[in-house]
């Protein structure tokens, strides 16, 4: 495959861009101890931290005095001769020894994901590991956290690896089948009641995986709370109060807001994410009629709505049914009873704890509870389409050539989930969401 056939050597920062007290430089591929000895003299014993002065070999000017490491491959992250060089965190370290580095011969700077791409290329994870790892570095909050490492450390992946496996040996068995079936010397029912049985096994054993409320890619994403209702309703005070942020401008005006705001907010160890939105109102304003257009198409996709409302003012405000929706009755402090499901006041604090408990445990029952196997939309749809392929194994008598191709295409189905099947397009798709650097 391309990335890991073309003989480059890549480098990239691995700790981000900005100013820190250490910068750490990734450099993996063939060309990595001749780079690490031009640049720091004589190679340090393997995975063994040594402060060396850095040196353009160019020129002999010093670029810093740092600590570096030398990795001989196989056994390193990529599967490739790798190092790492641990500088003084200044973005003028940092641009004078990248630009010394892209200056050598066969080297150049990453693209997003290239090192965890070289990593699956080279047989080192699959590629659920390696979303794994990614989801690690964007995880926000504890749970988030521990399904990113239960998936690098390959729960997803074995257990598909296992189903996928089965499932050659079923091919095995019925390719036989097919070449032998002329000789009517096998019982072809025997071979199918048997047969039928193991891909049924297999077949309830992906539903029930399945059958997980989609609890993963949620937790992945964040459960979504959008704040709706007529102008002034308080949305704005309220995203301030619940975020304990100074996020959202408030003002007496209504039609304040505009854009939609989403504040990420760790909910006893859930990502939640609260959005406040325009005002909805029938209004001859452009551009506040484009923010009205965008609330209602966020509402759309709310895991809740709080539909919000000061005193009994009504709107024409078409809510969510009641299990993605609750009223909430703003500005308590004034008196006003607006007879909703929780009344709050941004001013006194009256009511925002207890609305602050009622939107984790409704993240909790949409998130939490268990461990979900399934964290991306590209891990259902390949299940979904192995679980369809023996669906049709499995729904009577076919010709013997369709059911064998059929656990073909159920097997590949799986071999694209943990990447033993690559199609270079989603392959380059997947791996430039990933971090520079990883
Ligand atoms: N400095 C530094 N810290 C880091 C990383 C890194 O690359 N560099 N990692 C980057 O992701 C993570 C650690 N993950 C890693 C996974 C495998 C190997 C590795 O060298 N594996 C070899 C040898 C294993 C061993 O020593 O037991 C192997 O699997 O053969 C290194 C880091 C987080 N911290
Ligand atoms: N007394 C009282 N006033 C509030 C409370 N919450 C908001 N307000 C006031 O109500 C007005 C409107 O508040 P905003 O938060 O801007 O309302 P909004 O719903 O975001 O309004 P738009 O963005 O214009 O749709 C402001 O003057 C706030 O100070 C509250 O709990 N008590
Ligand atoms: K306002
Ligand atoms: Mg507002």
């Amino acid at each position: 495959m391309s990335a890991m056939s073309d003989g480059t050597t890549i480098f990239a920062p691995a700790s981000g861009f900005g100013r820190a007290a250490v910068a750490v430089i990734r450099i993996s591929g063939p060309a990595s101890p001749f780079l690490l000895g031009a640049m720091a003299g004589r190679l340090p014993p393997p995975r063994r931290l040594s402060l060396r002065t850095l040196r353009d070999p160019a020129s002999g000017d010093v670029l810093d005095s740092a600590l570096i490491v030398w990795m001989p491959g196989p056994a390193t992250f990529t599967g490739e001769d790798m190092a790492e060089l641990h500088l003084h965190g200044g973005l003028a370290v940092r641009s004078a020894v990248m630009a010394v580095l892209a200056a050598q011969a066969g080297c150049r700077l990453a693209e997003p994901g290239a090192f965890s791409r070289r990593a699956v290329e080279n047989g080192r994870m699959d590629l659920t590991a390696a979303e794994g790892a990614a989801d690690l570095i964007d995880a926000e909050t504890d749970s988030q956290r521990r399904q990113a490492l239960r998936q690098l450390d390959g729960v997803l992946g074995r257990k598909v690896a296992d189903w996928r496996d089965r499932l050659i040996d079923l091919l095995a068995g019925a390719e036989a089948a097919l070449d032998f079936s002329d000789e009517g010397d096998v019982d072809e029912a025997a071979l199918d009641a048997a047969l039928h049985v193991k891909a049924r096994a297999i077949r309830d054993e992906i539903d029930v995986t399945l059958a997980d409320a989609r609890r993963g890619e949620r937790l992945r994403e964040g459960f979504v709370v959008v704040l709706s209702g007529p102008p002034n309703a308080g949305k704005s005070t309220l995203l301030n109060a619940l975020s304990r942020r100074d996020a959202a401008i408030v003002s007496a005006i209504p039609g304040t807001t505009r854009d939609l705001i989403e504040i990420r907010c760790d909910l006893g160890g859930l990502p939640v994410i609260i959005v406040d939105t325009a005002g909805l109102r029938d209004t001859a304003d452009p551009v506040e009629s484009e923010g009205i257009r965008r609330t209602r198409k966020r509402m759309e996709q709310a895991d809740l709505v709080l539909a919000l409302r000061a005193g009994d003012y009504s709107t024409d405000e078409a809510l969510p049914l009641p299990d993605r929706c609750i009223l909430v009755s703003t500005k308590a402090d004034l008196g006003s009873d607006g007879g909703g499901d929780i009344a709050v006041s941004a001013l006194t604090g009256q009511g925002i704890e207890r609305l602050l408990d009622f939107i984790e445990a409704r993240a909790e029952a949409a998130l939490g509870g268990g461990d979900a196997l399934v964290t991306r939309e590209r891990h259902r749809d390949g299940l979904t389409r192995c679980r369809d392929h023996l669906d049709r194994v499995l729904s009577g008598p076919a010709l013997p050539e369709l059911l064998a191709e059929d656990l073909r295409l159920a097997v590949r189905a799986l071999g694209e989930v943990t990447g033993r099947v690559g199609v270079e397009d989603m392959l380059d798709r997947l791996f430039s969401g990933f971090c520079i650097g990883k």
